[in-house]
This record gives structure tokens, C-alpha cells and sequence, in this order.
């Protein structure tokens, strides 16, 4: 029977798959457009991610993974509240200027805001918005996972979805 690694051996291991055959692999995998805004002591700020996911619903949970380099790590890092923001079918070009080298004022002036109870920024057409307090923070490779509880959900109905998928996106609509 074949022994079991000690952990010396599997800490020297090389990894399995390269960067850009996990990117590959990855971009098959269809997921929600976010829009993740974050206000307070580190300012206003805003990001796209698809990394974003359901934990568990005692308490409401959900994560998102941020990559420490981006421009609005140190914003995230310092502020507590955050709003996940799921873009609706015809948002696609918010989810470009919150996902390229743009400053905050251009992100921002991209569309409507409102301000959630926890005091971030609440997109107003968006399908849905989580309204957060991050419970957690945990370091994994590149980039930060926040935990963050649900204090409040807002609900668009009638509206199509956007989902990223092969590297673009697709407009989703309920029968
Ligand atoms: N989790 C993340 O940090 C993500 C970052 N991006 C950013 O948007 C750019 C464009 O992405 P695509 O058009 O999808 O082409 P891509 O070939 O760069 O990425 C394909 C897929 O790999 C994953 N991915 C990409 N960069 C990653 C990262 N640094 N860490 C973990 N997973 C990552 C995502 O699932 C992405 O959809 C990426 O180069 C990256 O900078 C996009 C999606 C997720
Ligand atoms: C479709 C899409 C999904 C993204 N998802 C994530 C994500 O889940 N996590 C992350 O850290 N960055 C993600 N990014 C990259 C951030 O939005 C990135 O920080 C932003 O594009 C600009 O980088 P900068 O703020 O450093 O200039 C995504 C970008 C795009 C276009």
C-alpha cells in the first residue's frame, strides 16, 4: 500500500496545474456580475468580481475574494461595510468600469447610488443587494476572502440576469 506524503514532501510539491490551465479551466465556470462598493474610514470604493458566494444562511453569509494588489485593496482593508451589488441584464458596461484601470470618481459617476444601512454604496438598478458587515477575513494565495453578513437584501423582480461566462457576458432572462 502506498504511504501518505509527510507534509514536508507536499509543501515541496510543484503545483498541479499552471496559472494559465486554471484560468482556462476557470473561465468555464458561469457566474454572477458583482459590483462590490465599500465606504468609511478608507473612502469610497468599488470593484467587479465573480468570486462571490453563498457560505451559509445562519447567520446570512456570503463571501468575496479580492486580490490584494487592486487599487481599492486598501479601501476594503480599512472600511467594514459592503454592498455586493449583482448587475442586471443590460449592466455590462458598469461592470467593465468597475473592472478596469478607471478612478473612483469615473467608477461612481457610472450610475445611481443610494447608501444602505451599514453606509455603503447601494447601486440602484441593481437585480439584488447585500448589504454587509465583513466578519472575517482570511489570506489565501493573492488575494483576501471577506466574510460578510447579510444585514439587509434589496430585490429588483422583473429584471433579466448577467452572467460571465468564456471570458463574456450573457443576458439571462426568466421564462
Ligand atoms: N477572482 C479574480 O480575481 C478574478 C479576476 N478577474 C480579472 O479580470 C481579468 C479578465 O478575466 P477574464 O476575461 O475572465 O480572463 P482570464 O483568462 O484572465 O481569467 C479566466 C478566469 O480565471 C479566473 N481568474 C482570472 N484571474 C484570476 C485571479 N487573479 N485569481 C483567481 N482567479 C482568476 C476567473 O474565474 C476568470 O474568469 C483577469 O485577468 C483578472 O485580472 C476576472 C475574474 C475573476
Ligand atoms: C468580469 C470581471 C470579474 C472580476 N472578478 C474579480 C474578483 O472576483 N476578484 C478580484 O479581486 N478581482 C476581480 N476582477 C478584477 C477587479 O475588478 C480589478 O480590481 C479591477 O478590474 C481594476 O483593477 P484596479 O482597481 O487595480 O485598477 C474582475 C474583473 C472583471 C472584468
Amino acid at each position: 500500500m502506498k504511504s501518505q506524503p509527510q507534509l514536508r514532501e507536499v509543501l515541496t510539491m510543484p503545483p498541479l496545474v499552471d496559472k494559465q490551465s486554471f484560468r482556462n479551466a476557470m473561465s468555464t465556470l458561469a457566474a454572477a456580475v458583482n459590483v462590490v462598493t465599500t465606504d468609511g474610514p478608507g473612502g469610497r470604493a468599488g470593484f467587479t468580481a465573480t468570486a462571490v458566494c453563498s457560505v451559509c444562511d445562519e447567520p446570512p453569509t456570503l463571501l468575496v475574494c479580492l486580490n490584494r494588489g487592486a487599487s481599492v485593496y486598501d479601501a476594503f482593508r480599512q472600511n467594514d461595510s459592503i454592498c455586493v451589488n449583482t448587475l442586471a441584464d443590460h449592466q455590462s458596461d458598469l461592470s467593465n468600469l468597475f473592472g478596469s484601470k478607471t478612478t473612483m470618481e469615473q467608477r461612481f459617476a457610472g450610475a445611481t447610488w443610494s447608501t444602505a444601512v451599514t453606509g455603503a454604496p447601494v447601486l440602484e438598478e441593481a437585480l439584488v443587494s447585500f448589504d454587509c458587515t465583513v466578519s472575517k477575513r482570511v489570506s489565501v494565495g493573492t488575494h483576501d476572502i471577506l466574510f460578510c453578513e447579510v444585514a439587509n437584501v434589496r430585490h429588483q423582480d422583473d429584471i433579466g440576469g448577467l452572467v460571465y461566462f468564456d471570458r463574456g457576458y450573457h443576458r439571462l432572462k426568466s421564462e
